[in-house]
């Protein structure tokens, strides 16, 4: 009876939404092309028996790793025999769900290749990729270095004499360590050391190396290789093989380092290139670029459980003879909704960024390398921000669906274990906004030189406006025009960079200056990037978007991304005299009348993300809303629940139950 009640309660839920949800799925998707592609995408893995995903928290790490070799051969055989495009075929990954080998071999082997490797090299190497007749990997961390990528030890010497290098781990520190599809599957890998030629140190480079027999998959001679074992949760990522590697002097020829950036000729002369060194970083930017976009997808997916499930649970209070549903309580919507208008707001930025990279990527083609700095600060600062409150997000949600949500069947504590390593991985997130931080404090400190500030950073050129402009709110719908709020983001962000650039000035060297200020470095940046996914959530609803009552749903996620930030890091905002408290107090006000203006449009928002049972995974994000049974259903799923007596009763339970009874009998 209550299960039924549930699945009619969210399709009451559906009926009230005020807006056109088939345009809010389009506006989700990026475009008509897009939705159909990810549409079909996601019934395609959905109805194939081979990506099933709800046994892997029981399977052991070798059935798990087998078991992703199988779904990877399966996704290549589907792709192949559909002929699907590159978009199609990522979009296939997606839904897949899992973290593979593939992921490093698509993801950063290929993309290392064509950014760093000459005309020539490519030519050699991608198609053999492409065709997957060799599979890569991403060989640049090591086991005592890895956000310092300039403090990596392996060496690459050059053997003028055999005209080869040879790759070596001096030390137990250098041993490759963390690569992706390193420890299990790949025969290649992009090996980053550095490059020794006539004695001298020339820094990092990328090295191709093979790893392994194409014939028989055994290692190659004076390669140590394996699997660096267990991590975080069950399942989870654990299907992918990050590995360990060592080499004990391995020779490979000369053409097997990228030469894009730097060439080494047949005499061991070193020769630099007219691009800039910076594009050995390159793989990184462009991997950061797709991070964000996936943001979006991971807090989507946690926010879609929490927000159907909200829905369903009911606790207390009294609502048409029921007890209220807990997505009605202020509390759970005050910290619900702002993870939702975060999930918008970062598919918007990420939309941006990717945009960001091809210009740079098209520029840099043309020999035109001017906004590369400010392509590795958005990309590095966007990372981070919306990796650690995505995670952070996660884990809320978790907390939003109450001891169920402590249950691997509702989807949460995998996607967590899952998702938390983003905030290390391509760069630990405190790393990067340091980057963020220095690219903003020598912006500034140009400023006077006229050198004028680009893109995201072009606010800086009001400076004088910015640190003094009082905030235009009188009343409480002020809150509610973006270029109030635009404004208000903007004086944050420029008044704690000037801060922080007066406290540098009065260090003799900078470098101390950086380390002392390092913690408000990172607020700087942080408001930096806060202000970058605010005005482009604006510019977003300044474009065309059509479909009833979608633009205005919208405006209010818009509002409440921003006014939700306004109010978690108030204290920044009221010590630069940026607002006052009466107008916090409205601001305030103003969220509480946003949560009203959401709440029947909620269930609808989350469904735009069109996602599909299977890829959800989750009981309690079931977008029939019948948990209850289905949660029992899974239970009974448990191993554990196989015997009515449990294995183990006799040898351990029996003994103690018994000996309980002769004491109680004694
Ligand atoms: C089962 C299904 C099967 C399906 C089959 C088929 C499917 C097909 C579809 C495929 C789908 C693909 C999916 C792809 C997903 C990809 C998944 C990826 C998973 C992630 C795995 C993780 C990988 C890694 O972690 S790799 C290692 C990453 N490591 C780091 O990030 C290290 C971080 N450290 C650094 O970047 C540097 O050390 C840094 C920047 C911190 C410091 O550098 P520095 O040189 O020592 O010093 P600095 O003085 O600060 O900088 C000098 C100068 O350079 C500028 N700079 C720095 N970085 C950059 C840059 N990147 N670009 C440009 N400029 C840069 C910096 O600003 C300074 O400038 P100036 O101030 O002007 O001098
Ligand atoms: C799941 C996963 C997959 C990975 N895949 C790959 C891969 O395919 N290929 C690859 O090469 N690598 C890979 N890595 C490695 C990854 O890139 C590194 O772990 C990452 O760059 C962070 O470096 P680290 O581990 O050295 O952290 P550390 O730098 O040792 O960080 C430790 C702590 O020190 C702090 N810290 C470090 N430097 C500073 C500083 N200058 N100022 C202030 N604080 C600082 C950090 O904030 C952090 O709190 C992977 C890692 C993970 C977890």
């Amino acid at each position: 009876m209550e299960a039924e009640a549930a699945v009619d309660y969210l399709v009451d839920e559906r009926s009230k939404a005020q807006f056109d949800i088939d345009a809010m799925k389009i506006i989700w998707a990026g475009g008509k092309h897009e939705f159909e592609v990810s549409d079909r995408m996601a019934r395609l893995v959905a109805s194939d028996p081979v990506f099933r995903k709800d046994n892997r928290a029981i399977l052991d790490r070798k059935e798990l790793f087998k078991n992703t070799l199988r779904k990877a051969a399966h996704a290549w055989k589907r792709i192949i025999e559909l002929r699907l495009s590159e978009q199609e075929a990522s979009k296939l990954r997606f839904f897949v769900d899992e973290p593979a080998y593939t992921d490093l071999h698509w993801g950063m082997f290929i993309p290392v290749i064509k950014g760093q490797g000459t005309e020539e090299q490519r030519k050699k190497w991608l198609p053999m990729a492409y065709r997957m007749q060799i599979i890569g990997c991403y060989a640049q961390t090591e086991l005592g270095h890895g956000s310092n990528v300039q403090g990596l030890e392996t060496t690459a010497t050059f053997d003028p004499e055999l005209d080869e290098f040879v790759i070596h781990s001096p030390t137990l520190t250098s041993s490759k360590w963390w690569p992706g599809g390193l420890g299990r599957a790949s025969t290649h890998a992009v090996v980053f050391a550095r490059l020794i030629t006539d004695g001298k140190d020339h820094g990092i480079n990328g090295f191709i190396v093979q790893l392994r027999s194409l014939d028989d998959h055994l290692p190659l001679p004076g390669i140590i290789i394996g699997d660096i074992g267990m991590k975080f949760g069950n399942g989870a990522y654990n299907t992918m093989d990050n590995g360990f590697l060592r080499f004990d002097h391995v020779r490979i020829p000369r053409d097997q380092m990228l030469m894009r950036v730097k060439q080494v000729t047949r005499e061991g002369k070193v020769v630099q290139s007219d691009v800039p060194w910076q594009l050995l970083y390159g793989t990184m930017v462009y991997v950061r670029q797709t991070i964000v976009a996936d943001a979006s997808c991971a807090l989507s997916r946690a926010v879609c459980i929490a927000t159907r499930y909200s829905a369903v649970r009911r606790q207390f209070g009294s609502q048409n003879g029921h007890e209220t549903q807990v997505i009605d309580y202020r509390t759970q919507q005050s910290r619900l909704f702002p993870l939702l208008a975060s999930a918008y707001a970062f598919r918007f930025v990420g939309e941006w960024l990717k945009w960001l990279y091809m210009d740079v990527t098209q520029r840099l083609q043309a020999r035109d390398f001017s906004t590369l700095p400010e392509a590795h600060a958005c990309t590095a600062g966007l990372k981070s921000l919306t990796t650690s409150v995505t995670a952070d997000a996660i884990e809320e949600c978790r907390k939003l669906c109450g001891g169920h949500g402590y249950l691997c069947s509702s989807g949460l504590p995998e996607l967590f274990a899952v998702y938390v390593p983003a905030c290390t991985y391509e760069g630990d997130n405190i790393v990067l906004l340091l980057q963020v931080a220095r690219f903003l404090m020598k912006t500034v400190s140009q400023l006077g030189s006229g050198e004028r500030p680009v893109g995201t950073t072009t606010y800086l050129l009001r400076l004088e406006h910015l640190l003094q402009c009082p905030c235009d709110v009188q009343g409480a719908e002020d809150w509610l025009k973006p270029d109030v709020v635009v404004q208000l983001f903007e004086a944050r962000s420029a008044r704690m960079t000037v801060a922080c650039a007066k406290s540098l000035s009065k260090f003799s060297k900078p470098e101390d200056g950086f380390m002392d200020l390092s913690a408000d470095l990172v607020s700087v940046a942080t408001a930096h990037c806060q202000l970058i996914v605010v005005s482009k959530f604006v510019e977003k609803l300044q474009q065309d978007i059509p479909g009833e009552g979608v633009k205005q749903q919208l405006e209010a996620l818009c509002s409440i991304y921003a006014l939700s930030l306004l109010k978690k890091h108030l204290g920044d905002f009221l010590s630069t005299s940026c607002i006052t408290s009466k107008q916090a107090s409205l601001a305030n006000d103003v969220l509480r009348s946003l949560y009203s203006q959401v709440r029947p449009n909620a269930i609808a928002l989350v469904d735009a993300f069109n996602y599909t049972d299977h890829f959800l995974g989750s009981v309690l994000g079931r977008y029939d809303g019948n948990v209850y049974p289905k949660l029992y259903e899974e239970a009974l799923k448990d191993p554990l629940n196989e015997s009515v007596v449990p294995d183990g009763y006799h040898e351990y339970l029996q003994p103690v139950l018994k000996q309980r009874l002769r004491t109680a009998r004694l």
